[in-house]
């Protein structure tokens, strides 16, 4: 018989839902006009086996159940109902001598019975007990998810600034999704980090998470690296290898740095979103692929498509829901507790003491300029720990040359040598950069080095293109 679908998946229904199974029509009738009256959304089913259809573990209702059925009887489809949520009430309405078989079904779990002939008002008490159970359980259900989400977004993202704030609350609303999600910030600013809290929020968190640094494969490589190649595809193929994508089946895929893959490869990648199947190299079987898409990037993706570097039909496919992550300057508010929690967590790893830095000394940390975001921070409270002497010298040695302009003096000739390289490092590159205005072509020919090396570079010595002041 055709029956009425009711939403079973709304955790706060608007009307409390009943569904009622008899193979009686008289009883449906009478009943389920009665309770419309009362105000309840209702469903009806001739047997159990049709209701079934109706019941997922989050239904938010009352089931009102006959015990005599052809196909299914109430007891066996107690038992069902409870099987796929031990919480949904089930009231059986019995017949006469049917009294031993409730019974059962109570031992079973069945919240309730009646016995038939009844009046409406006769089982209204049980019903609304039932649907306030069922309320309470389906509430609690969902504070029990929203806490154990909010737990794991605040022991990982650390920030109450109002800008984190808004991006937790925008990770745990887009997580439970499929959608592909674009996470843009600069460099540091924990993309990554996002990325792995959206796929750990999703319903794929039993799988894998697989994340590839666009920038980091060789171009030479990347397409066996992404889709993978068959024995013998070519020269030094000696074994079959599966791809990146290949293995994010079922799971998340992050791509990292996005903007950095060739065109050519963002053609073939841009295939298989849309047909969401591989091919690897040197076969012609494509293989089906199901993975949830999150895409970072450190650049202005519109840029690279003005500039002809990004497909923008590739743009429009991973940009559905955007998450942009503020700099750390722009959210100075969660600087001392981010410096807090890095240097308590460094002190543990390394087994030294550490005491908070004195409230005086706060404001070095507001005055830097954080171009590397939260990884220098986290960089910098990791050495507050490991260096020597009080608060003020380690502080000294912290920012002191550094503080308000985030490159230090190549005259510096204190620290260790790795550390005095790092400078000269950073002021050969910033200083061809300013000489060039930016220009990374002319920089690379100039110093010698690929694109690559130069990219990486300036990565690890935060070194942004757009700080490098114009000729
Ligand atoms: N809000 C945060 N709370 C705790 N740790 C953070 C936070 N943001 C970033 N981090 C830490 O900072 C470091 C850099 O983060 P992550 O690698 O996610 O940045 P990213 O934006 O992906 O960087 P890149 O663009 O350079 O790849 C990591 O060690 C990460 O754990």
């Amino acid at each position: 018989m055709p029956h009425s679908k009711i939403d079973t998946t709304s955790a706060k229904p608007q009307t409390a839902q009943v569904i009622i199974v008899d193979d009686e029509e008289a009883l449906r009738v009478s009943l389920s006009q009665w309770l419309d009256l009362s105000g309840y959304t209702i469903c009806v089913h001739a047997d159990a086996i049709s209701a079934l259809e109706d019941i997922t573990p989050d239904f938010a209702g009352v089931i009102l159940t006959d015990v005599k059925m052809p196909k299914l009887d109430g007891i066996a489809f107690t038992k069902s109902v409870l099987a796929i949520d031990r919480d949904i009430p089930v009231i059986l309405m019995t017949g006469h001598g049917d009294v031993p078989m409730a019974v059962e079904a109570m031992k079973s779990g069945a919240y309730d019975f009646v016995e038939k002939p009844f009046e409406p008002n006769d089982i209204l008490e049980s019903l609304e007990r039932a649907i306030e159970k069922r309320k309470l359980v389906i509430e609690n259900r969902a504070l029990r998810t929203q806490i154990a989400q909010q737990g794991t977004l605040d022991s990982r993202l650390i920030g109450n600034s109002p800008s984190m704030r808004a991006l937790k609350a925008e990770i745990a609303n887009i997580a439970p999704t499929e959608v592909p999600v674009l996470v843009s910030g600069e460099t540091g600013t924990g993309k990554e980090l996002v990325a792995r809290a959206i796929h750990d929020l999703s319903t794929r968190n039993d799988r894998r998470f697989v994340a590839v640094n666009c920038a980091a494969i060789p171009e030479s490589t990347a397409e066996s690296e992404l889709f993978g190649h068959e024995k013998g595809a070519f020269t030094g193929a000696t074994n079959r290898r599966i791809g990146w994508i290949e293995h994010a089946d079922n799971g998340t895929l992050f791509l990292d740095e996005l903007s950095s893959m060739p065109l050519a490869l963002q053609a073939k990648l841009l295939r298989v979103i849309e047909q969401r199947e591989i091919v690897r190299l040197g076969s012609n079987t494509p293989v089906k692929v199901n993975f949830r898409l999150i895409c970072a990037t450190n650049e202005d993706l519109p840029t690279a498509v003005a500039d002809k570097r990004f497909r923008e039909d590739l743009l429009f496919r991973i940009n559905t829901f955007e998450l942009q992550i503020a700099p750390l300057r722009q959210r100075k508010d969660d600087l001392p507790l981010l410096f807090d929690i890095f240097a308590e967590r460094a002190a543990e790893n390394f087994d030294r003491p550490y005491e908070k830095p004195p409230a005086k000394l706060w404001g070095g940390l507001l005055a830097h300029e954080w171009s590397g975001n939260v990884r220098e921070l986290k960089n910098l409270a990791e050495r507050y720990v490991l260096l020597t002497g009080n608060a003020e010298e380690r502080w000294a040695r912290l920012f002191g040359n550094s503080i308000g302009n985030g490159a230090a003096d190549p005259a510096d000739k204190t620290g260790s040598l790795a550390d005095q390289l790092r400078h000269f490092e950073q002021h050969i590159i910033r200083d061809a950069l300013t000489r060039h205005n930016g220009n990374v072509k002319t920089v690379m020919d100039e110093l010698d080095i690929p694109r690559r090396t130069l990219n990486e570079k300036m990565k690890k010595l935060n070194i942004r293109r757009d700080t490098i002041e114009e000729r």
